[in-house]
């Protein structure tokens, strides 16, 4: 019997101790920056002329190291491997797989402040965010281990006297898991060890600018005993290896963590059936977000206004379940205005996050960067700036946290997702044309609503059309096993990372019936 599941605690870094072995972790990480790191193909390392080279977003200069890149014909051996290995991996008992993954979580756990320091130079996050990011992924192991031994027990259905009948579930076959950055341990690692557990062999494409942290989790669970084959892992272009491996033919299920755009292209791309495909390809894919938090007549502003700041600024707002959106009742929209301005004033630092004082870190790239100061000149001609508006890419990707007020809720940085520290304010004169606004974008990932009116709470349940609902709290941080993760319309399928059906995505239910 496994003890049951409890999720990972937080660091408490306001503790000397915890203080300590971080700034010792990330001086150990500094120490071994700029190795060079192969693919992984079948247990095999492969090391390639093409590298990508990872820096750090908060210093340019500083290599965090350089990755092998894999090309379409190292993808196609990956790809050969991975479909023998599953021919065996697939008759593996579920203990086994599991035991693999409780195992791997230990190993994290030993060597928790290590990954969260490497998090810090490899994704630029602040400590609280790093850590939280490595809490996410041990949990990721120990949910998604119990949850396939539950599985393994079958379920019940009717027999007769003449015939026996069973049903259980079996694996797909091979998956292609394509990860992104922001998360660059957590998602990584819950998506790809979910498809191994349930039986599947993987294909690891994890995102471009943080390869390496999927590197250390697969030396983790080979130490764990993961045999050679289950996981490849193959860095590489998103256009040249991840269309391939979308297209090919052997491709039996993709699970993408990614933009709306990349997903829409991976969604469409996989219905197509190639030559010599024997089945319709299943589609794990998880979008954007255009998040929004409401703020009602009655409600605890003070709450409101830690909710908002922390929701929009906590990792720069690189959270697909960031707050990029308020819509607050206009009987206390100056004042919350004025809370949440004078917070991002005086609260929010921005600077290196190896520092642990600083709230916020960099943007993650040069693109991001652009993109996002782009965003804030479209924001000055749409609203009204009220806190920052400036960014500073002279040694790293630095934005400083910005709010705009009075915006229309049609405007362009009301309706697209910015993935940066902008955050934008609109009135509403009642609750339900604040639920109005709150529902009149594209995506459905994740809102919540600040209120003491029970009625409004209920309607909120009913009418927000959201994957994630939260109320008196903000709409980042979910908890795996706790709040189930995904979203509605373009934020994605609502597979439900950490959820109590995830894994059944990864598997087909077979049933057997025996004339006695
Ligand atoms: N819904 C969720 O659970 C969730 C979680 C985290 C991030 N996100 C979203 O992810 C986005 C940020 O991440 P990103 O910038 O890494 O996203 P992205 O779509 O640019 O990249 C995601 C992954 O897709 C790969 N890729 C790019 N082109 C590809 C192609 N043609 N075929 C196959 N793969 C390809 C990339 O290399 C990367 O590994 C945001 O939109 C954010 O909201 C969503
Ligand atoms: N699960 C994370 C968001 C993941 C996407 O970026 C949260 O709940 O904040």
């Amino acid at each position: 019997m496994v003890v049951p599941y409890k999720h990972e605690p937080f660091t408490d870094f306001s503790i000397e101790e915890n203080r300590r072995a971080l700034e010792s972790a990330i001086k150990q990480v500094e120490a071994e920056l700029g190795k060079t790191y192969p693919l992984i193909i079948g247990g095999e390392r492969i090391m390639t002329d093409d590298k990508i080279e990872v820096v750090n977003p908060a210093d340019k200069k500083e290599v965090i190291g350089y990755v092998a890149k894999a090309n379409q014909d190292l993808a196609e051996k990956a790809h050969r491997i991975a479909d023998e290995t599953f021919s065996w991996w697939r008759k593996t008992k579920a203990s086994f797989r599991a035991d693999i993954l409780f195992r791997a979580a230990a190993i994290v756990r030993r060597r928790k402040h290590e990954f969260t320091a490497h998090l810090v130079k490899e994704g630029g996050k602040p400590w609280k965010e790093a850590d939280a990011d490595t809490a996410e992924a041990i949990d990721f192991m120990e949910f998604y281990a119990r949850q396939m031994l539950d599985i393994d027990k079958g379920v019940e259905i009717n027999s007769r006297p003449i015939e026996n009948n069973r049903f259980h579930y079996i694996p797909l076959g091979v998956g292609v898991v394509i990860s992104p950055w922001n998360f660059l341990f957590a998602i990584m690692c819950g998506t790809t060890t979910a498809a191994m557990v349930s039986g599947n062999t993987v294909l690891l494409k994890p995102a471009s600018s943080t390869p390496i942290i999927a590197y250390k989790m697969m030396e983790v669970l080979e130490e764990a005993g993961l045999p050679a084959g289950v996981i490849n892992y193959i860095p590489g272009s998103g256009k040249e290896v991840g269309d391939y491996l979308v297209d090919h033919p052997r491709t039996r299920f993709i699970s993408f963590t990614g933009s709306r755009e990349v997903g829409t292209r991976i969604f469409e791309r996989a219905a197509k059936v190639h030559e010599g495909q024997k089945w319709l390809k299943r589609t794990i894919i998880e979008m954007g977000g255009k998040d929004t938090i409401i703020v009602d007549k009655d409600s605890d502003l003070e709450l409101a206004a830690d909710a908002i700041t922390y929701s929009a600024f906590g990792f720069s707002g690189q959270k697909c379940s960031a707050c990029s959106r308020v819509v607050a009742h206009e009987a206390v929209y100056d004042e919350l205005l004025d809370r949440v301005v004078q917070k991002t004033k005086n609260e929010v630092s921005h600077g290196n996050p190896a520092d642990n004082r600083s709230y916020m870190g960099p943007v993650i790239d040069q693109g991001a960067y652009d993109k996002i100061l782009n965003y804030i000149e479209i924001g000055k001609k749409e609203g009204k700036l009220m806190a920052g508006g400036k960014g500073d890419d002279s040694k790293g990707w630095f934005i400083e946290p910005t709010v705009f007020a009075d915006l229309d809720p049609d405007s362009t940085i009301m309706q697209e997702e910015i993935f940066g520290p902008v955050l934008g304010f609109m009135k509403a004169s009642s609750f339900d044309e604040a639920l109005e606004i709150a529902n009149n974008t594209d995506y459905g990932l994740t809102g919540a609503v600040i209120t003491n009116n029970r009625q409004h709470i209920e309607k909120a349940r009913e009418d927000f059309h959201v994957g994630n609902l939260y109320f008196n709290r903000g709409c980042t941080a979910a908890i795996v096993g706790y709040h189930p993760f995904g979203g509605f319309n373009m934020s994605g399928t609502d597979s439900k990372a950490g959820g109590p059906d995830y894994l059944y995505h990864h598997m087909q239910g077979k049933t057997t019936s025996e004339m006695l």
